[in-house]
């Protein structure tokens, strides 16, 4: 019997096994942003103890820091944070990506970027979403305070080994339909329950076609779907990705190391503990309409109505959801009017996030009772985005153009949506007061985003004509 990418990392970094424990992981990358971190590091210095590996280590800041002004930081609990983690990353000899530094960003889009993230590595963080980095090929997962503590003393880990869980995606995708439908599709269709207790290996041709920032968006939102990580066995596509990236292994060590990173793919025999197979034909863009990501629907869809539901919990919910979203049942998708745009996130904040939206936005306008904003997930996406005129795109067609962080994404920062308005966003979690007290969110791909910019409500980004985009 075969092997999965999955067995076979979690065995190479087991360094303590014993009957009814969890094992001891040796953890290959450890990343630390300023809102899970300074117990841990107040941890270590009341018992007097050291980072054992600072060159594995590496901090960021951008839950807390302001994208429209970035020294701007008017709220003391955010301001103390990020100065907190300043004084513990130089006490501790850790590098950090810090306010002034060009590779500043959200820790999920700079880990990739700047090739710290590889495959076959153990990757944890202070983050639930560190998933994202699955889609090297690596088992990322997120940690607790105390945990962070745990692994910045020792670089190691207890954790009992999760079930796997093969989720393969055949067939091409539609016009209009990207990673982050996909996987509001699988959450839609599967719920918030699916991958729960599972490492979650995403494969079939339609993953094996998609670039990195795809792989990443869909191995990002495992989380929504309850899974303890969600990954992608590495092929050429990643390769290419890392090579030549700063931390990335160099010349003869580079093919060298390739060798190494090929062997890890699932074994064609590998076993699971479940699978599940979709048709990519079978997805549209996707809207959610509810108050959690399985409340999704297809563009052209109705909300259900209380009739649809099949239990009594579910009606609650259901009933529940539309009287915070203020929506009603039976609305079509289509006719929600939004009046924020927010296109960013770790899920989708990456230079192709951005292209896609702005091949909606170039020669549009955004809808005069719309604000909306970009948000380039790192400095170095910002960068790379005004190197090609994207920024100009956006401007002209009347979006903000911001710095990196979390942003709208979380209500840690200056970028709140009022109560009772509705948000179109790229982002990954709609639970009640994410984006602001009473604050409608409603997930979806960069190119839907832009398309509800212009507008003022969603509509089907694969229906609309060559002459709406270019
Ligand atoms: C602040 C942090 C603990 C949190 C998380 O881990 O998910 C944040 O990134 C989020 O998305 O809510
Ligand atoms: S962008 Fe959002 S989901 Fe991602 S780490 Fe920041 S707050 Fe969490």
């Amino acid at each position: 019997m075969g092997k999965s990418i999955i067995d076979k990392i979690w065995e190479k970094h087991v360094v303590h096994q014993e009957e009814g424990k969890p094992d001891l992981l040796y953890i290959d990358l450890h990343l630390v942003h300023e809102v899970t971190s300074p117990q841990a590091f107040s941890g270590l210095r009341m018992k007097n103890r050291k980072v054992r590996r600072p060159d594995k280590t590496f901090a960021t800041v951008d839950h807390n820091i302001p994208t429209d002004n970035r020294y701007e930081i008017n709220d003391s609990v955010a301001l103390n944070q990020m100065t907190t983690l300043e004084k513990n990353c130089s006490e501790f000899g850790i590098q950090l990506a810090g306010i002034d530094s060009p590779d500043q960003g959200i820790v999920h889009v700079i880990g990739p970027e700047l090739g710290l993230t590889q495959p076959g590595m153990t990757i944890v963080c202070g983050d639930s979403h560190t998933s994202t980095h699955g889609a090297f090929g690596s088992i990322a997962f997120g940690i607790g305070t105390s945990e962070v503590e745990h692994v910045l003393a020792t670089q190691t880990i207890w954790r009992i080994k999760p079930k796997t869980l093969k989720l393969e995606i055949n067939g091409s995708l539609r016009k209009g339909v990207t990673a982050k439908d996909v996987i509001l599709y699988i959450l839609a269709k599967y719920g918030i329950d699916f991958g729960t207790g599972h490492v979650v290996e995403y494969c079939g041709d339609t993953i094996r076609r998609m670039s990195m920032e795809e792989r990443m968006t869909i191995c990002n939102m495992s989380i929504e779907g309850g899974a303890r990580a969600g990954l992608v066995s590495p092929d050429e596509t990643t390769f290419s990705y890392i090579k030549g990236r700063r931390y990335a292994p160099k010349d003869e060590d580079f093919s060298l190391t390739v060798k190494k990173w090929e062997e890890l793919a699932s074994d064609d025999d590998a076993s699971y503990d479940r699978e599940i197979c979709i048709d990519a034909n079978d997805i549209a863009p996707m809207v959610s309409w509810g108050t959690n990501p399985s409340m999704t629907g297809k563009i052209n869809e109705k909300i259900p109505t209380i009739n649809d539901c099949s239990s009594e919990l579910e009606k609650k919910s259901l009933e529940r959801a539309l009287a915070y979203m203020g929506l009603q049942e039976g609305q079509k998708i289509e006719d929600i009017r939004i009046q924020h745009v927010f296109i960013g996130s770790c899920t989708n904040s990456r230079i192709e996030d951005l292209r896609q939206a702005a091949s909606i936005a170039r020669g549009n306008k955004v809808h005069p009772t719309v604000r909306a904003l970009v948000v380039p997930g790192s400095q170095a996406v910002k960068k790379l985005s005004e190197s090609e005129g994207l920024d100009v795109i956006f401007k002209q067609a009347g979006f903000e153009w911001r710095d990196s962080g979390c942003s709208m994404c979380l209500s840690m920062n200056n970028d709140i949506v009022p109560s009772g308005e509705h948000c179109a966003s790229t982002s990954n979690r709609n639970f009640e007061g994410r984006q602001g007290f009473g604050a409608r969110t409603h997930l979806v791909s960069p190119a839907m985003a832009a398309a509800a910019a212009v507008y003022g409500r969603f509509v089907d980004v694969g229906a609309m004509s060559a002459a709406e985009t270019v």
